[in-house]
C-alpha cells in the first residue's frame, strides 16, 4: 500500500510531489502517481523516484490518501471509472478549483470522506499557502494527519467549504498576481536605467523582504508603509501614481473576479 496516491502530475501535482518529498519528509516510496500522459509519468518517476503508473485504478487500489490534481473539467471522466475501487479507509483529497465535496461524493455514488484543498505553486519549495476544507465525516486524527501533510509545504489553514472559492481567488491564483507585480516593478527599474536582471533581483527581494517584515513583525501593512513614506520624499510620489492607477481597486477586483470564476466552475 502507498500512503499517498496522486492522480494528475501537472503543475500542481508535481509541486505537491516535490514539496512533500523535499520539504515534508514524505518518503518517495510512500507515493504512487498516475497521469494520462505516459511521458509525464516517466518524468516524475525519474525526478522523484516515486512509483508511477498510467493506471489511475492502480493508484486508487494501492493508496490510502488519493489526491486528485486534474483540471476541473476532467473530474467526471477521471473519477467515474474509479468509483468501484473506493472503499472503507480511503480518503479523497481534491485540489480542483471550484469542485465541491458534494459533487465528488455524487460522482463516487458513496459516502467516501473527501477533503478539499486549495494549495498554490510555491508549495513546490515549501512556501505554499493552502486552504483546507474537511468533509464533516473525517475524524480529528485524520484531519490532523492531512493538515500536517499540507503544512509541510507551507501555511495551511482550515476554512469552511463556503470560503474555498475566496481562498482560490486570493492565494490559489495569487502567485500569478504577484509574479505580474514583480515583473512590473522590474520593468519600472528598466525604464529608469537598470538592467532587467538587476531590476528583477531588486524587485524580488523587495517583495520577499516586505512580506517577511509583515510576517515577522505582525504589524499592519499600512503601519509598515508609513515607515517608508518620508514627508515630501520619493515614496509618496510613487504611491500617488499607484492610487491614480487604482492599484488597490484593481487588486481587490482581481481576487473577486477569480473567486467568482471559482464559483462558476462549481456550477
Ligand atoms: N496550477 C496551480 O497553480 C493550481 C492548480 N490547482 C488545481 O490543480 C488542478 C490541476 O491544475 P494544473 O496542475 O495547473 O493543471 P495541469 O494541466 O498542469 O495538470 C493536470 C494533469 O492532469 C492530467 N490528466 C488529465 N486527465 C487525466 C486523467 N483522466 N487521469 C490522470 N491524469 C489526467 C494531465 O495530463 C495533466 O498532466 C486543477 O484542478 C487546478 O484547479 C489548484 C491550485 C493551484
Ligand atoms: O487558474 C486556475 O484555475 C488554478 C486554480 C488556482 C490557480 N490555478
Amino acid at each position: 500500500m502507498f500512503r499517498i496516491g496522486i492522480i494528475g502530475c501537472g503543475n500542481m501535482g508535481e509541486a505537491l510531489i516535490k514539496g512533500f518529498i523535499e520539504k515534508g519528509g514524505v518518503r518517495s516510496t510512500d507515493i504512487i502517481v498516475s497521469d494520462i500522459d505516459p511521458e509525464r509519468v516517466k518524468q516524475i518517476v525519474n525526478r522523484y523516484n516515486v512509483a508511477g503508473t498510467e493506471s489511475n485504478r492502480k493508484v486508487v487500489d494501492l493508496s490510502q490518501l488519493i489526491i486528485l490534481a486534474v483540471k476541473p473539467k476532467d473530474i467526471e471522466n477521471t473519477l467515474e471509472p474509479l468509483k468501484d475501487l473506493f472503499d472503507e479507509g480511503k480518503i479523497v483529497v481534491s485540489v480542483l478549483a471550484g469542485v465541491k465535496i458534494e459533487r465528488i461524493k455524487n460522482i463516487l455514488g458513496k459516502d467516501i470522506p473527501v477533503v478539499r484543498v486549495m494549495p498554490n505553486t510555491p508549495a513546490v519549495i515549501g512556501e505554499g499557502a493552502v486552504g483546507i476544507s474537511f468533509d464533516p465525516v473525517i475524524d480529528q486524527e485524520k484531519r490532523k494527519e492531512i493538515k500536517d501533510l499540507f503544512s509541510s509545504v507551507g501555511l495551511a489553514i482550515v476554512v469552511e467549504e463556503s470560503l474555498m472559492d475566496a481562498v482560490t481567488g486570493l492565494s490559489g491564483s495569487g502567485p500569478a498576481y504577484v509574479f505580474t507585480f514583480i515583473d512590473a516593478l522590474a520593468q519600472g527599474g528598466v525604464k529608469c536605467g537598470l538592467s532587467y536582471r538587476e531590476a528583477l533581483d531588486l524587485a524580488v527581494q523587495t517583495v520577499l523582504g516586505s512580506a517577511m517584515l509583515i510576517k515577522e513583525t505582525g504589524e499592519h501593512p499600512s503601519v509598515l508603509r508609513d515607515r517608508v513614506t518620508s514627508p515630501g520624499g520619493t515614496t509618496i510620489y510613487g504611491l500617488h501614481e499607484l492610487e491614480k492607477g487604482s492599484l488597490r481597486d484593481t487588486v481587490i477586483n482581481a481576487v473577486e473576479s477569480a473567486t467568482k470564476r471559482s464559483k462558476e466552475l462549481s456550477e
